[in-house]
């Protein structure tokens, strides 16, 4: 008997089974990595989603803390084929629901016939279908959750590597994954992590040598603080964007964005430099994309699946952004070098 239902859009409910009681709600999305289940579980773009494993066994090699990405679990819920005893206590430990024992492959298929779409979640003894139905019931379009950052970002400003030979970067938290500062400072760079909607005079004290927009969950449009800091220092300071970063960085600059149909969801999208000619792949996991740079920014490189940009420069105003995740965590490390050439704007 089932003890765990996934209701998804046009009220259908799947069966399964809880490793992690509760009930949850969020926009359904996917990764299609086999490894990493640990800093996708706690990459803050995923708060209000429910991840959804398309490799089918998670939790082969254990919970260690020092792959966090963060202090917590984002994700509302998470969903595998089969899930590992050491995952479901730690999510359980968290309060976040799991279920396995479903066809992961069916769910993931749906969403890339039917596109992007809500789901709701049962898991537990008592749990029943209603459960499921209601909580799909009441779940937002990711766009309608407009306070977004407030859930992931810092309260206070954060300094790492006070004294830092390097850089002083500016990196605007709108759920920075951790291994982004880390990146920053094994470079030397001195790291002030400012909240989501931190104000030009926050930014202006530390006097930054580069401004970077972090990835991040939700819709791009609904950081506004962070496109204004992006208008403040165009062309005055070096601006670095990733994932959310990017979108944000086009928005404030004349630029759009737009949902996309389902994402890019996995470590092993290639893209393409449109300089270079050279093809990486990278770790994705986005449901906006950049549908217009604006005149301020060239795309420099492009999803060979898709064409969509995933590389926004301007040489004259020091500007590089990506779509994807150079700091990788999980994925692989082909794009490390972002973090070098975007300190190398800001004079290191
Ligand atoms: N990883 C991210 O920064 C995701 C960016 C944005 N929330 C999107 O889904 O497109």
């Amino acid at each position: 008997m089932a003890d765990a239902y996934v209701a998804i859009e046009g009220d259908r409910v799947i069966e399964a089974r809880a490793r992690a009681p509760g009930t949850a709600r969020g926009e359904l999305v996917f990764t299609t990595a086999y490894t990493g289940y640990e800093e996708s579980l706690t990459d803050p773009s995923y708060e209000e989603q429910v991840l959804t494993f398309s490799y089918p066994l998670i939790g082969n090699y254990g919970v260690r803390e020092e792959r966090f990405e963060s202090d917590r679990v984002h994700p509302r819920a998470a969903v595998a084929r089969e899930m590992t005893d050491d995952v479901a206590e730690w999510l359980e430990s968290e309060g976040i629901p799991a279920v396995d024992h479903l066809d992961t492959r069916d769910i993931v298929t749906e969403i890339r016939d039917e596109g992007a779409m809500k789901c709701g979640i049962a898991a537990g003894p008592d749990a029943t279908e209603q459960d499921a139905l209601d909580e799909l019931h009441e779940c937002k379009h990711m766009s309608d959750h407009t306070d977004i950052g407030a859930q992931v970002s810092v309260d206070d400003v954060e300094v790492h590597n006070e004294g830092g030979d390097g850089a002083t970067v500016a990196l605007v938290d709108c759920g920075a994954k951790g291994s982004i500062t880390e990146s920053l400072v094994e470079r030397d760079a001195e790291v002030h992590i400012f909240p989501y909607d931190a104000s030009e005079d926050d930014v202006a004290a530390v006097d930054p040598d580069l401004l970077f927009i972090s990835n991040g969950p939700g819709d791009p449009e609904n950081f506004e603080q962070a496109g204004e800091l992006v208008e403040t220092y165009v062309g005055d300071v070096p601006l670095a964007g990733i994932c959310l970063g990017q979108q944000v960085v086009a928005n404030a600059l004349g630029g759009e964005t737009e949902k996309m149909e389902f994402g890019h969801r996995g470590v092993n999208q290639p893209v393409r430099d449109l300089r270079s000619n050279q093809v990486v792949m990278t770790t994705q996991n986005h449901g906006y994309t950049v549908a217009d740079p604006g005149d301020k920014l060239d795309v420099t490189q492009v999803n060979v699946n898709d064409d969509t940009p995933e590389g926004l420069e301007n040489d004259d105003l020091n500007i590089i952004t990506r779509q994807y995740h150079p700091e990788a965590n999980p994925g692989p490390h082909d794009s490390l070098g972002f973090f070098d050439d975007v300190l190398g704007m800001a004079g290191e």
